[in-house]
This record gives C-alpha cells, structure tokens and sequence, in this order.
C-alpha cells in the first residue's frame, strides 16, 4: 500500500492511483482499485520506479496512440453509418479526439455476493475500448434479459457507447449500462481507454444534426 500511495491521485486530479473514478457517485465502496494514466504518466513512473520507469512510459504512451487511432476511426465508421460522412461535420475538436486509460484491479473477495467490482453505470465518453484479462466479470444490461456476462475473448476488445455519442447522436447509439462482478479466488485485471473530446471543446457536436 505503501508504493501504491506514492501514486495516489491528488485531491484535485485526475491521474494516479485511488479508488474507482465513479465512486463518489455512489453510497458504497467498490471491490476495486484504479490507476488513472494519462500520456506517459512520468510523473508517478519516476516515483514508483526510479530506476526502470521507461518501459512503462513508453509502452503507455504506445498503447494510448493506437487505442486513439482506433476509438477515432471506430467513431468516424459510426458516424458514417448515421449518413455523416463529412470529416469536417465533425465538431468534436480540431486534433481529434483525447483519452485516458483506466486500468481497474479487482482483487479476489471472500464474499463475492455481498460486494460490487464497479457499480452499474454508463461511461462519460464518446466510447470506450476495454481490454480485460482472462478472467470473466463485465457484465453488461441487456433489455428483457437483465444482466449478461461478457466473457473475455482472447485478442477481442470491447468497445462500449458512451454517454456523450448517445446524445450526439440523438440515441441512436444508445450509451451501454454495465458493472464489474468480482469472485472469490481470482484476481481480474481490466485496462478501460476512455475517448472522449479535447478539453477545449466546450460542446462538441455534429453539424447538421
Ligand atoms: O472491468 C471491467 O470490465 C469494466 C471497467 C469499466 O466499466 C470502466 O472502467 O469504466
Ligand atoms: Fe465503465
């Protein structure tokens, strides 16, 4: 615990170590731990492991701009289907969009009945590309079913709506509702980037829309 602290988020942050981001919307605690990382997070890096904090910086930073390229171009196909085909009709900031990655630690609980991983909510994203280990624990709601484990896939990503793609798109895509469940015997490991647009669009939209 100790180590991890030398990474806590700052009180006003968002990047480091903590609990789940979407905690304090919710009257208990998760089962669950999370590292906020944004670009090379070198900050924490340097502090956690002074003398061998480059392969971590560099391998979060690569992974970062693939998963951009990709949420950009999935976002781009989504559009595409909704007849918005015009890059420039786009209004989601001029250098694309910006994300940061979540990665999610569910330790193994001894009462997995009584406790919640993450509780059920809905990302704040455009959308959300989730890699997840091979242990099962997303679970996702699915009308007139209730909740469906989505089991991992070897090599596969899920890509979740989010909240802000809902609206853009007038809930044509609809934002996904979904939860971490945790077990008793294995620790599950989750690694979320959440794309969404630049800090400097104030409101981002589609044109004609
Ligand atoms: O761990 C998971 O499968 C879900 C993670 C998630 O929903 C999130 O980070 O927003
Ligand atoms: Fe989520």
């Amino acid at each position: 615990m100790h180590q991890k602290l030398k990474a806590a988020r700052p009180a006003v942050g968002v990047a480091g170590y903590g609990v789940a981001r979407i905690s304090s919307f919710f009257p208990k605690l998760m089962w669950s731990e999370g590292f906020t990382i944004i670009g090379s997070q070198l900050e924490h890096a340097t502090k956690l492991w002074p003398n061998d904090f480059q392969n971590f910086c560099d391998t979060s930073e690569v992974y970062q701009k693939q998963m951009n390229k990709l949420a950009g171009k999935l976002m781009l196909l989504m559009l595409g289907s909704l007849g918005i085909t015009n890059k420039e009709d786009v209004k989601c900031g001029d250098e694309g969009g910006c994300g940061e990655l979540q990665l999610n630690s569910y330790p193994a609980c001894p009462e997995p009945d009584r406790a919640m991983g993450l509780a059920p909510h809905t990302d704040s994203t455009i959308l959300t590309i989730l890699h997840q280990s091979n242990i099962s624990g997303l679970q996702v709601l699915r009308e007139g079913c209730g909740w469906v484990t989505v089991a991992p896939l070897a090599g596969a990503l899920v890509v979740h709506v989010g909240d802000l793609l809902h609206i853009l798109s007038n809930g044509l895509y609809t934002n996904g509702r979904h939860r971490a469940v945790v077990n008793r015997t294995q620790h599950r490991l989750s690694l979320a980037y959440l794309y969404g647009p630049p800090s400097s669009v104030k409101s981002p939209h589609f044109k004609n829309w």
